[in-house]
């Protein structure tokens, strides 16, 4: 118990330790559908070791069942349980969820934009939402699958065919960005990453990826700033290149899908003051045809309870704000074209 507690602590800090008490009172259960991957497996373990999370639901095409036995024996209270690929049991392990993280779909590979991804993997979001949506349809629905900037529209789809879109309740999973504008900068200006925050604004992929440095006080100018920016904007390729083949980057991800996750949990359970940078339904560009957009987002007990505005740029945070616009209309329709078209 103490080495699992010891672990979770130093991922999501001291809070955690404080909410260990009260978690009793909370009986919360979290599906994860894509669970036996690269992602879903630590993202798992993770939420194992989340004194929040009593109960966790995996399930995948394949290698669920092995994969909560495995997690099963840790010594943390939440009880888990792996479904079959079937109708049955996606809809047994999506029942009763209060979050459902989705990190199912297929990796880049060397050479691929996360767009390249959109033939494989906006069914298989489809089919999954279409199953959140009638089995859990009152869940916080958080995406992970890429390219998130055309699975999420994807998804507010689905639930608005079924009559049950909530858009406080979908959000598109991009705190990898944060982490990585955070650790990145930390790296340049020699401070401790875990006390950054980067800002990160827009989307999820290449140039609609817009980190605010300037809310964090820092200024970056000529090369520095343009590396700075490009490492942030394709951390994701560098870590494709260096897997080599293998898949993109999964721990890291599982560390900012547990983060996010463990940040709704916090703000339904009454913490106040929670925010996020999420890619959600958004007013704040939706007179340019831009209809959903990462900004800080304060989580609540019904999910979303504030959209912040983005606040005040840089002239060269707004040229970049410009270009991320832009592709990012184009990810969107995208995704609602294969909606209109496929559903
Ligand atoms: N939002 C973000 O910041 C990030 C997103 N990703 C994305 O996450 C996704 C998953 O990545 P990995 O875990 O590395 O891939 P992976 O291939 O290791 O795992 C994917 C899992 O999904 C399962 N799966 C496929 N179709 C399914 C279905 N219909 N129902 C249930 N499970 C299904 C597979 O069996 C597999 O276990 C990719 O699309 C990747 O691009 C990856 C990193 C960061
Ligand atoms: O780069 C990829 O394909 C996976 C991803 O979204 C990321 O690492 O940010």
């Amino acid at each position: 118990m103490f080495a699992a507690r010891q672990a979770t602590s130093s991922v999501f800090g001291a809070v955690q330790r404080r909410a260990f008490s009260a978690s009793a009172a909370n009986a919360t259960k979290v599906a994860v559908l894509g669970a036996a991957g690269g992602i879903g497996q630590p993202l798992s373990l993770l939420l194992k070791l989340n004194p929040r999370v009593s109960e966790l639901a995996l399930y995948d095409i394949k290698g669920a069942p092995g994969v909560a036995a495995d997690i099963s024996h840790i010594n943390t209270k939440s009880v888990v349980k792996g479904y079959e690929a079937s109708a049955e049991g996606i809809k047994e392990c999506l029942s009763g969820a209060e979050i459902v993280l989705i990190p199912a779909g297929v990796p880049r590979k060397p050479g691929m934009t996360r767009d390249d991804l959109f033939n494989t993997n906006a069914s298989i979001v489809r089919d999954l939402a279409k199953a959140a949506a009638e089995s859990s349809p009152d869940a916080n629905i958080l995406i992970i699958s890429n390219p998130v900037n055309s699975t999420v529209p994807i998804t507010a789809e689905v639930f608005k065919k079924a009559g049950v879109y909530n858009p406080k309740r979908l959000f598109g999973v991009t705190t990898l960005d944060v982490v990585r504008a955070s650790r990145f900068i930390s790296q340049l200006k020699s401070t401790d990453p875990a006390n950054e925050n980067i800002t990160v604004i827009g989307g999820h992929s290449g140039a609609t990826i817009v980190p605010l440095l300037s809310q964090s006080g820092y200024t970056l100018e000529g090369a520095e700033r343009d590396e700075y920016v490009k490492r942030v904007q394709f951390g994701g390729d560098e870590v494709v290149q260096a897997k080599g083949g293998a898949g993109s980057a999964t721990l890291s991800m599982a560390m900012a899908g547990a983060r996010f996750a463990e940040s709704l949990l916090k703000a339904a359970q009454g913490q106040k003051g929670v925010i996020e940078p999420t890619f959600v339904d958004s007013p704040l560009y939706k007179d340019q045809g831009v209809t959903y957009f990462a900004s800080n987002v304060e989580l609540g007990p019904n999910g979303v309870e504030k959209i912040h505005p983005v606040g005040k740029l840089t002239e060269h945070e707004q040229s970049l704000l410009e270009v991320c616009l832009k592709d990012l209309k184009g990810n969107i329709e995208k995704g609602e074209k294969f909606a209109k078209d496929n559903l």
